[in-house]
This record gives structure tokens, C-alpha cells and sequence, in this order.
């Protein structure tokens, strides 16, 4: 191992533990504006319960121009350590629904570096930063979540393009969703996410090599979210997990799908992309 490398495999385990906090109102004006992106039939106002997914909106840092990284997120090395990879992605997430976050209320987040993991992906080295946040309003702990962020190395000039798997078949439900450019801009934006694989063209082709704009991780989780209440709306949402298993890209029509799950509480879920492939996999838990 070089000393460089050992170095930062030491400051990667010094992150573990690390924590920082953050206040803020759950402004209606914000959440109307997503409900609006997304073009959702219900409009929650102040004193109702904030739709699954729209805690997203919140809490994201306010930083600098010139305290940003080329790809346009906040420089690593501060809450997140730099992993010295330089292609970060929404790899996925685990989210409790412990009690509602109410529409107005104010809100406060902790946020905690549970694990850095390093992992040798099918397009090279692969390091995931995984972060637990607690959102709590008035003292009630209303959200639990483990995010995973991963950071991949730039792919080896001749590697091969991973092929995604497909998506299962014989779905119950299914909607289409067409994300076109002004759905991703507007996300970006209500998310204060600056990450130029969303909407710098040029950026995402060129430097990060897609072949166009990336669909958010967040948007698809919050599609489906969405999408497995409506599925059952009669119960109340406890518990999401998804996994991010392939890109969707801009004016790529993909689906929302979903069949029961294992157990009378669950529904699996997932995302197929236009040629058909597995692009998000998830599972919703149902309480009364
Ligand atoms: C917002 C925002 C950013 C974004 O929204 S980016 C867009 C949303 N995210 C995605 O589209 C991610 C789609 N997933 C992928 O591209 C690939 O799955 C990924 C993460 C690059 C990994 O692909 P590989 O083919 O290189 O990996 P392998 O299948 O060979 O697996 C290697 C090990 O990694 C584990 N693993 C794979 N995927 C995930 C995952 N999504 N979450 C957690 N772990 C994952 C896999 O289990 C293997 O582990 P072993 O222990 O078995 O070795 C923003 O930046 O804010």
C-alpha cells in the first residue's frame, strides 16, 4: 500500500462517528412546489402530515460557490470525507416513518457517519459513505434513515459497460413516468442539489461519461414512494428501503411498478428502465 493510500484509508476510518445538525421550518411554499414538479393530486398544508420523500427538501447545506466541488456538490473533506474517488451517485437508502413531520413545523436533523465501505464494483473501486439522519420535531423522532452514497473511480478506458439486470415481470400496478429536462432542473433546484450530472449536459457526458442527464436517486424513491401509497392507500407507509441499481437518464421513459410483497403489510416495488432493466429496486412496509 502507498503511504498516500494509507492515509486516507485512516482519515476514511476517522469519519466514522462523525456528526453535525441542522435546524429549519418545513416551509409549505416548498413542499407545494414538488407537489406541483410532480404533478401529485393532493396538497398538504400547514398542520398536515409531509408526504413520504419530501423530507429531501430540507436540511441540505447552504455552501459557497467557491467552497464547491468541480462536480458541484459541497467539497468532500468536510462532513464527508474524501474518499479520493471522484463520481459520486445516490447509491440508496433505508427510511423508518416513525411518526408524521408535520407541513410548517420546525424541524431538526442529526446526521451521523455510520460506515466507509470499500468494494470492488463490476466498473472498478467503489467506496460507500453511509449516513444516518434523525429528523425530530418538538422532541418526537418523526424520521429515521441510513443514506448510502458511493463513490466510484473513473472506468478503465477498455473496461466492458456493466450490464444492469432486467426487471422482474408481471407486475400488479405500473405508471409510466417521462422525466424531461424541467422535471430534473426543478428537482435539483427545490433540493439545492448542485450536482451537474442533473442538468450540465456537457458535464455529464463528457466528464462523468453518461450518455445524458441523470435521473435523480431521490426523485425515483420519491415516485415510488408515492406510488406505493397510491397502491395502497388505505395504510400508512412505516418503512422504505431502495437500491439504485442502474442510471436513468433524461427523456428516457421508465416505469413505477409494484406487486405484493411476502408478508399482507409489504409491496416490492421497483423501477424498469426503457430497455427494460432493473434500475431501482424497493420495498414499502405498511402500519395502521
Ligand atoms: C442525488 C445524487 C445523485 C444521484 O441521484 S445519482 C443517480 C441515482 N443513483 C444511481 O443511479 C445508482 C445506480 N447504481 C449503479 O450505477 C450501480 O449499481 C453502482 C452503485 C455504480 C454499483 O455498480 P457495480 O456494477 O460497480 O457494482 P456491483 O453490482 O458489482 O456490486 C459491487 C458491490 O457493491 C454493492 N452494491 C452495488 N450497488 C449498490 C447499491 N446501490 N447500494 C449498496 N450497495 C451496492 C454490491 O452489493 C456489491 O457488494 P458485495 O459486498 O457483494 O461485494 C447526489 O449525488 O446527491
Amino acid at each position: 500500500m502507498t503511504v498516500e493510500a494509507a492515509m486516507r484509508e485512516t482519515s476514511l476510518e476517522a469519519a466514522i462517528g462523525r456528526k453535525e445538525s441542522r435546524m429549519e421550518t418545513i416551509l409549505p411554499e416548498r413542499v407545494a412546489a414538488l407537489v406541483e414538479t410532480l404533478e401529485l393530486p393532493d396538497m398538504p398544508v400547514a398542520g398536515q402530515p409531509l408526504p413520504a420523500g419530501f423530507h429531501w427538501l430540507f436540511f441540505n447545506p447552504f455552501v459557497r460557490r467557491s467552497s464547491l466541488g468541480v462536480d458541484g456538490h459541497p467539497k468532500t473533506g468536510g462532513f464527508l470525507p474524501d474518499t479520493g474517488l471522484p463520481r459520486r451517485m445516490w447509491a440508496g437508502g433505508r427510511i423508518s416513518y416513525h411518526a408524521p413531520l408535520v407541513v410548517g413545523a420546525v424541524a431538526e436533523k442529526e446526521s451521523e457517519i455510520l460506515n466507509v465501505a470499500e468494494k470492488n464494483g463490476r466498473a472498478g473501486r467503489l467506496v460507500f459513505v453511509t449516513v444516518r439522519h434523525r429528523i425530530s420535531s418538538g422532541g418526537t423522532l418523526c424520521i429515521e434513515e441510513e443514506q448510502d452514497i458511493v463513490y466510484r473511480a473513473p472506468p478503465a478506458a477498455d473496461a466492458p459497460k456493466p450490464v444492469p439486470a432486467a426487471a422482474p415481470e408481471g407486475a400488479a400496478w405500473t405508471k409510466e413516468v417521462k422525466p424531461d429536462p424541467v422535471l430534473l432542473f426543478r428537482y435539483s433546484a427545490l433540493t439545492y442539489n448542485g450536482h451537474r450530472i442533473h442538468y450540465d449536459r456537457p458535464y455529464a457526458t463528457e466528464e462523468e461519461g453518461y450518455p445524458g442527464l441523470v435521473v435523480h436517486g431521490p426523485l425515483i424513491a420519491t415516485l415510488l414512494q408515492d406510488f406505493a401509497q397510491r397502491c395502497r392507500p388505505e395504510g400508512r407507509l412505516t418503512r422504505f428501503e431502495f437500491r439504485g441499481m442502474a442510471p436513468l437518464f433524461v427523456d428516457d421513459e421508465f416505469a413505477l411498478e409494484a406487486v405484493e410483497g411476502e408478508t399482507p403489510d409489504r409491496l416490492s416495488l421497483w423501477a424498469k428502465g426503457p430497455q427494460g432493466e432493473l434500475a431501482m429496486k424497493a420495498e414499502a412496509v405498511f402500519g395502521a
